[in-house]
């Protein structure tokens, strides 16, 4: 059953030069109980994209297409209902988690300011549920007592992983949370991740990374994105082993892959750059950069053709739909 559908969303920036088209025409849904992997470089629109189902501010701004969580748009939500359903059904552990706890407030006052926001009234159940929480992340429970500045970076992420996750959301967005983290680290907040899901904390996580091969540990599903665009989406699977988009090609040969020897990896960067996103070619977004590019992918916009059952790509060398 899809927790989220998302259908033809586009979400620009208003700019002085015109619109950044950062989400334009992304389609995909999140299912009951999976974790959904977005992947794609630095700006193509992936943070765009999931914080725009959270909050939309100046300049974002939604230009089209609907995000029904459970049943409801979040596109078209008021703000007083998007507060309702944010860290009780809908969560987000931002991209800069080691620095989004207020550092004025001692870990127990954050917690009980959100808990009290979204109708807690008994302080003590909230913070035997801090502690509890604190331990499953293997934090001590005198943590609840500290300022985020007296934790340590890999200390501050799980705390803020406690804080989004508290109130027990249905669908948490884990934006770029291992990026700034060294492999060990990386491995804990996966695995954190994991038991969420495991003990029923969470139903369903969307989990954002530049790096694909990330998505392996933990991806059911995985949607890449290049310049604004869904190119492929898929079991984790079949996307990792026999990508379909050239694009998803040339991202996994530019990443290094855990468990392999830097030595006998070959390799190599994706020649060019990513195209403006101020004024995108009509056809393929990738053909600029595509060593496979044909005389129409300038000019006509490839559709997602089917791979297999599940596996989609948008292509004109998969001789899909236009
Ligand atoms: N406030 C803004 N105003 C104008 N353009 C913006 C703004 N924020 C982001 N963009 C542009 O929107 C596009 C998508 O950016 P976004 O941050 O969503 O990409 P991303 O894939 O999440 O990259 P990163 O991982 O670096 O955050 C980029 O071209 C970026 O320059």
């Amino acid at each position: 059953m899809a927790m989220l559908n998302v259908e033809d969303l586009r979400v620009y920036y208003s700019t002085p030069l015109g619109h950044v088209k950062a989400v334009d025409g992304v389609s995909f849904e999140v299912r009951e109980g999976e974790v959904f992997g977005i992947a794609g470089e630095s700006g193509c629109g992936k943070s765009t994209l999931v914080h725009s189902l959270i909050l939309r501010k100046p300049p974002m701004v939604h230009m089209g297409g609907r995000a029904l969580f459970k049943g409801r748009d979040l596109m078209t939500m008021d703000v007083r209902e998007s507060r309702k359903i944010r860290y009780t059904e809908l969560s987000i552990i931002p991209q800069y988690a080691m620095n989004a706890l207020n550092p004025t407030k001692k870990i127990k006052d954050i917690v009980w300011d959100l808990a009290r926001e979204h109708g807690r009234t008994d302080r003590e159940e909230v913070e035997k549920l801090l502690r509890e929480r604190l331990e499953m992340v293997k934090l001590s429970p005198k943590v609840a007592e500290m300022y985020p500045v007296e934790l340590s970076g890999g200390m501050r992420q799980r705390a803020t992983m406690v804080v989004s996750t508290l109130l027990n959301p249905d669908l948490l967005i884990a934006d770029e949370v291992t990026s700034a983290l060294d492999v060990t680290t990386q491995r804990v907040v996966i695995e954190l991740l994991h038991y969420f899901m495991e003990e029923g904390i969470v139903k369903s996580i969307i989990f954002v990374t530049h790096d694909l091969a990330l998505l392996d540990k933990i991806a059911d599903r995985i949607m890449v994105m290049y310049a604004g665009k869904v190119v492929e989406i898929g079991p984790t699977e079949e996307v990792i082993n026999e990508p379909s988009h050239p694009y998803t090609q040339l991202l996994l040969n530019s990443l290094p892959r855990m468990g392999v020897q830097y030595k006998k990896q070959k390799l190599k960067g994706i020649p060019g750059y990513p195209i403006s996103l101020l004024n995108p070619p009509k056809g393929c977004r990738f053909y600029t950069r595509c060593p496979y590019a044909l005389d129409k992918c300038p000019h006509v916009e490839p559709g997602l053709a089917k791979v297999s059952e599940e596996h989609y790509a948008a292509c004109h060398l998969l001789g899909g739909e236009d």
